[in-house]
């Protein structure tokens, strides 16, 4: 379903489009991605149990809500932060904060993704959360997905940037080594994932990123993802294969809806 920005401009209140024929508006991605977290924002009840994703556009999502509950249009919202990031910014807004733990089942999770496939599966985690995302999204009972157009892919991998693996840092290279090759045959480089001081970038639950940089299709998803977590030091990987029950995508000509 894709709907014109002209008719959509009413939900629209914190970015100022154009009324209908008005020359064409050219958005920036985060633009984009805040129209897109807008746009999920609207599926959200009071009272519903919210999975709180990560990253850019997640964080958009995460502003509106906090805003939505200030101005008293949303109310009793519980929020599952999903890294130390977004528990910091909702705390930040005043969203109230359970975990899995109190509430194992959640109506509602809103997070972004690095590339999406025709089927909607998904690679998360180039922002590092994919573990508790993973957890999160998997208890929910829709999972909303928050993207602009340019995460939209052939296949996963497709982008060829990085599909991110969470693994123990006790002898990584050995881990990597693996996961190389598991996928030799379709080009793979592993690399471990530094932070921004050229040290290992340590996820919230202490363990490190290996990328996996891909230059062809891997096949069978669910192959590949049973072999990757079959490896010992593997803790997780970025593929979210089947979780997302709606995609919302938006670009520049509008926003498109999709469902599993
Ligand atoms: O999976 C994620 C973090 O682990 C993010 O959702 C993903 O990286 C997309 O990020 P952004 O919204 O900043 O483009």
């Amino acid at each position: 379903m894709a709907v014109a920005w002209s008719e959509k401009a009413s939900s629209m209140e914190a970015l100022s489009l154009s009324p209908p024929m008005s020359p064409p508006v050219i958005l920036t991605q985060d633009e984009l991605k805040k129209i897109a977290a807008y746009k999920a924002v609207e599926f959200v009840e009071s009272g519903m149990v919210l999975g709180l994703g990560t990253g850019s556009t997640a964080k958009h999502a995460v502003d509106r809500i906090g805003e939505l509950l200030r101005q008293g249009k949303l109310t009793n919202i519980i929020g599952i932060p999903t890294s130390k990031k977004t528990q910091e910014q909702a705390i930040s807004l005043g969203i109230p904060l359970s975990d899995l733990d109190s509430h194992p089942t959640i109506d509602m999770a809103i997070d972004g993704a690095d590339e999406v496939d025709p089927h909607l599966n998904l690679v998360k985690g180039r922002g590092g959360s994919l573990l508790r995302e993973k957890m999160v999204e998997g208890a929910c009972k829709k999972f909303v997905c928050i993207v602009d157009e340019s995460k939209l892919v052939k296949y996963l991998g497709g982008s060829g940037l990085a599909m991110p693996v969470e693994v123990v840092p006790f002898c990584w290279k050995f881990t990597a080594k693996k996961l190389q090759n598991l996928f030799r045959d379709s080009g793979c480089v592993a690399k471990l994932r530094n932070d921004c001081k050229g040290e290992p970038f340590v996820t919230d639950n202490g363990n490190y990123i290996v990328d996996l940089y891909l230059k062809k299709d891997i096949g069978d998803l669910q192959v590949a993802s049973d072999a990757i977590l079959r490896i010992a030091g593997v803790v997780e990987h970025g593929m979210f294969l089947a979780m997302a029950t709606t995609v919302i995508v938006a670009g520049e000509l509008g926003i498109t809806i999709k469902n599993k």
